[in-house]
């Protein structure tokens, strides 16, 4: 593997030091926190800049970080690995406003506002209208543009999407037989209700046979979808036209559309580490990998050359797979020469597929 991107890359640093701020005082500002959890915030965001990285002797889930440790306890945050600290920073967000005892999603009230925006019902008017199968695709590919962590720095800059690597035509072809899908779902929100037409697509028109929507176990990375957001997002479908919400919820029913989670879609490590009962579950459908987050899971965040064939990074996976992304973030491989702004800018997108 090339080297891994760590927190000295100025777009990481860009990360810890601009967004989070930013992130920070928008928790400050949608929740009642008292002083001790506000206090706690303002050390995370202090230690996650300039501190070393710990783990709390008293910390509930010590054992599983302890497994998922890659030598990195004790190391200062700047030198850290990108995907790694920013997994463990938002494990550590999540103790500091107290969430493991509350239950209360500190990221639900960005969600909420997002899923009831007064323009959502005129963006999706198009679900009035029948979808083709590139449709369905490409809305759940778009659908990954604007993650609510993203617009914390890009704001409503105006995006012009460009596809810098298109297997399409390949994804298409894969479902002439009818198949078993599973998504591993990214953002809640709008990006979740366009992942859910075209799962919609796929199965009201036969070409998947059963889908399964694997959420994260928590709240992670702003706007993650969690078990709890594909149930609002769900419920919020079925108020849009176009019949998709009821159809899938119909599919629940039956047993043809499940919604699970595992813990391993919140560790801070690649999906080359994935573990035995998650690669045996991928091994016999196709898995479509959302978002940014989920592709540098997916093929390593490391300095990999632009160039480097997508089958050469992820030929550890037991089963078919295809990566619908925006680029936010360096990592790309599977494409042409992409400059550093454009990596990072959310104006390029891929659909890469991968048969063993
Ligand atoms: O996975 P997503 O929602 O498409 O994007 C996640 C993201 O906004 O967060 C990370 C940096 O915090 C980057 O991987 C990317 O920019």
């Amino acid at each position: 593997m090339p080297p891994v991107i760590t927190l000295e890359s100025p777009f990481a640093r860009q990360v810890f030091h601009k967004r989070h701020p930013v992130l920070f005082q928008r928790l400050k500002d949608a929740h009642p926190y008292g002083p001790q959890q506000r206090k706690a915030l303002d050390e995370l965001l202090r230690e996650s800049q300039e501190g070393v990285i710990s783990l709390a002797d008293d910390a509930f889930d010590r054992d599983q970080w302890l497994d998922w440790d890659r030598r990195h306890f004790g190391t200062p945050w700047p030198k850290a690995p990108f995907l790694w600290a920013e997994s463990y920073f938002y494990r550590l967000l999540l103790g500091a406003v107290g969430y493991f005892e509350t239950g209360v999603d500190p990221f639900g009230p960005f969600k909420t506002a997002e899923l009831h925006s007064s323009t959502l019902e005129d963006d999706y008017a198009w679900l009035a209208q029948p979808l083709d199968f590139d449709a369905a695709l490409m809305a759940s590919l778009y659908g990954n543009r604007a993650d609510l962590g993203f617009q914390l720095i890009a704001g409503n800059t105006k995006i012009h999407d460009e596809l810098v690597a298109d297997d399409s035509a390949q994804v298409q072809e894969f479902f002439r037989k009818p198949a078993k899908v599973t998504f591993i779902l990214d953002n809640a929100g709008r990006e979740l209700l366009s992942d859910l037409v075209f799962a919609d697509h796929l199965l009201a028109n036969g070409l998947a046979t059963e889908i399964t929507l694997h959420a994260k176990p928590y709240p992670y990375y702003v706007s993650d979808a969690t078990m709890t957001d594909v149930g609002d997002c769900m419920r919020r479908l079925r108020q849009l036209p176009g019949g998709a919400g009821q159809r899938l919820h119909e599919a629940a029913a039956e047993g043809r559309l499940k919604v699970r989670t595992h813990p391993f879609h919140c560790a801070p490590l690649s999906f080359h580490d994935m573990p035995d009962d998650l690669a045996t579950e991928l091994k016999s459908q196709l898995t479509i990998f959302k978002g940014d987050l989920n592709y540098r899971r997916l093929v390593g965040d490391c300095y990999w050359d632009e160039a480097t064939p997508f089958r050469q990074t992820v030929s550890y996976l037991p089963g078919p797979a295809v990566a619908l992304r925006i680029l936010k973030s360096e990592v790309v491989v599977g494409a042409g020469n992409i400059d550093p702004a454009s990596r990072i800018a959310g104006t390029h997108a891929m659909i890469q597929m991968y048969q063993p």
